[in-house]
């Protein structure tokens, strides 16, 4: 599977204090923190701490307060600088830049969102947003042109004018998002961003920014101090604890494979209630595709992932329609008929907070992944059995072997190619940054996934399965792929 390395750290420590090369000796020689700490009053914020972010996924750094989490998210951009170690951003050191070209990468490459907003409050909206370009000097109508765009991402079109005083909690956290996503960063560093908002206001910034990850493939670097945070928005999350990573893994590995009996305590106290719901599980739901698409958008997109059926939703609000099957879209092409006319609109399809217990039964009859929507018909997620399997056997509620077999799917892709499809007249070119077909590169799962689950490995590509929240990359079709009727999802 090809995971490419967004972000690299090595080695990387952090010792507030006058004499930081006598800590460094201190830990060499194997003393934890407090015993440091009790010898030379100095502190260590960070201990030899290694990790690797990967393109477009979610990673969430979690611990409790004072284990390192805010230094290590700011020595990513050295708005701390380490004692020692490299961070590599695509490949470039970091750490061995001079001020002028770390500037730029900070302007090119990272975003930062702050817990307290950083607002200025006598500013509007649309000045807070473009203020980060103002500072850089461009010109009013583009950074105005930018702010707007970003404004619109998180929801907040029509506020442009409101003065920051005006805006609730959750509102001025959207305009903190808007103004790091205005430049365009490739790597969002959150820090805490959520933490001071009331729960509900909260949980929904959380399914905002899982739905923005969805739209603009950032890659996310999210401190965070909740388990049940992390557990609902990383892809991967590292746990620390004195400012060293204890362990590194998928929300499902921390919960099932706890690397010591502190990782045990600490998920020990997990809302297992929230952890045993269809929505605890679902994974997003790409790739998906337009009811607007064509056959042979379908087509390529299942051969980019290496699926042999994919989810048509309707409409920006991702209303599902039904699923589509390989065969029958390449019935449907031959034929010169829409996709929507090969569709199986009754798929099976669950709403997210229906009880694990209620959903196994619904998978071991299903031949697709289930289908998460709310009560609007949107598709949330898909569900896959091997993360229901990880949730039942965290909450020991049921053994394993009492869950049903899956049935195989009734259908493979073909080795056939598609037939040729006569030149539209009006083109629009596919981008995967526009999502017309709704198929973020990356990923934690997708209709397809099921397949890679066990059941029809035969037919996917090595690089087209989902795993441990690092899913395949999807082939950018840009200049393979044109087809009138896409439209976004
Ligand atoms: N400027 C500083 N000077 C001295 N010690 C510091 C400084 N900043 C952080 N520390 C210490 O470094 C360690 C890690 O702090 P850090 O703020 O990164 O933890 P955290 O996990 O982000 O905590 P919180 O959730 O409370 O923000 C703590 O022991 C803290 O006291």
């Amino acid at each position: 599977m090809d995971k490419n390395i967004k972000l690299e750290v090595r080695n990387i420590t952090k010792v507030f204090g006058k004499h930081p090369q006598k800590v460094i000796s201190l830990l060499n020689e194997g003393l934890s923190k407090s015993e440091i700490f009790g010898k030379t009053k100095q502190t260590v914020g960070l201990n030899n701490v290694n990790f690797e972010v990967y393109d477009g996924e979610i990673f969430v750094i979690m611990g409790l307060s004072g284990s390192g989490k805010s230094t290590l998210l700011r020595c990513l951009n050295r708005l701390i600088e380490p004692t020692k170690g490299e961070i590599l951003i695509d490949g470039q050191n970091i750490t061995d830049m001079d001020p002028e070209e770390l500037r730029s990468t900070r302007r090119s490459k990272l975003g930062m969102v702050f817990q307290n907003f950083a607002l200025l409050p006598h500013r509007s909206v649309l000045d807070n947003v473009a203020y980060g370009l103002e500072i850089q000097g461009i010109p009013k109508e583009e950074r105005y042109l930018k702010a707007l765009e970003a404004i619109e991402t998180v929801g907040l079109k029509g506020q442009e004018n409101s003065r920051i005083t005006q805006l609730s909690g959750g509102m001025k956290q959207r305009v903190g998002l808007a103004r790091a996503l205005a430049n365009d960063p490739d790597i969002l560093l959150m820090d805490e961003a959520f933490s001071a908002l009331d729960p509900l206001i909260r949980s929904d910034m959380q399914d905002e920014l899982l739905s923005l990850e969805d739209r603009v493939q950032k890659t996310i670097i999210f401190v965070s101090h909740d388990l049940d945070e992390a557990l609902k928005i990383g892809d991967r999350i590292a746990l620390m604890k004195d400012g060293e990573i204890v362990q590194i893994g998928t929300p499902e590995e921390i919960l099932t494979e706890p690397a010591d009996s502190y990782v045990s305590r600490f998920v020990a106290g997990v809302d297992r209630s929230k952890i045993l719901t269809a929505e605890s599980v679902m994974k997003r739901p790409d790739p998906f595709i337009s009811i607007n698409s064509g056959p042979r958008v379908a087509i390529q997109l299942m051969k980019d992932y290496g699926i042999s059926s994919i989810y048509v939703v309707e409409g920006k609000n991702r209303r599902l329609k039904g699923i589509v099957m390989i065969g029958d879209v390449l019935e449907a092409l031959k034929k010169g008929k829409s996709l929507e006319s090969v569709m199986i609109p009754d798929t099976p399809r669950v709403a997210p907070e229906m009880p694990l217990k209620e959903v196994i039964p619904l998978i071991a009859d299903s031949q697709y992944p289930l289908a998460v929507v709310n009560d609007s018909g949107k598709l949330l997620g898909i569900i896959v059995r091997a993360s229901v399997l990880g949730a039942l056997a965290i909450s020991g509620e049921i053994e394993q072997d009492e869950v049903p077999e899956e049935k195989p799917p009734e259908e493979k892709p073909p080795e056939e190619k598609p037939p040729e499809e006569k030149p539209p007249e009006k083109t629009v070119s596919i981008d995967k940054n526009e999502g017309e077909a709704g198929s973020p590169p990356e990923g934690s799962g997708s209709p397809g996934s099921i397949i890679n689950n066990g059941i029809d490995n035969g037919s996917v590509p090595a690089e087209a399965g989902a795993k441990n929240g690092a899913p395949a990359k999807a082939p950018d079709r840009s200049d393979t792929m044109q087809d009138p009727e896409v439209k976004t999802c």
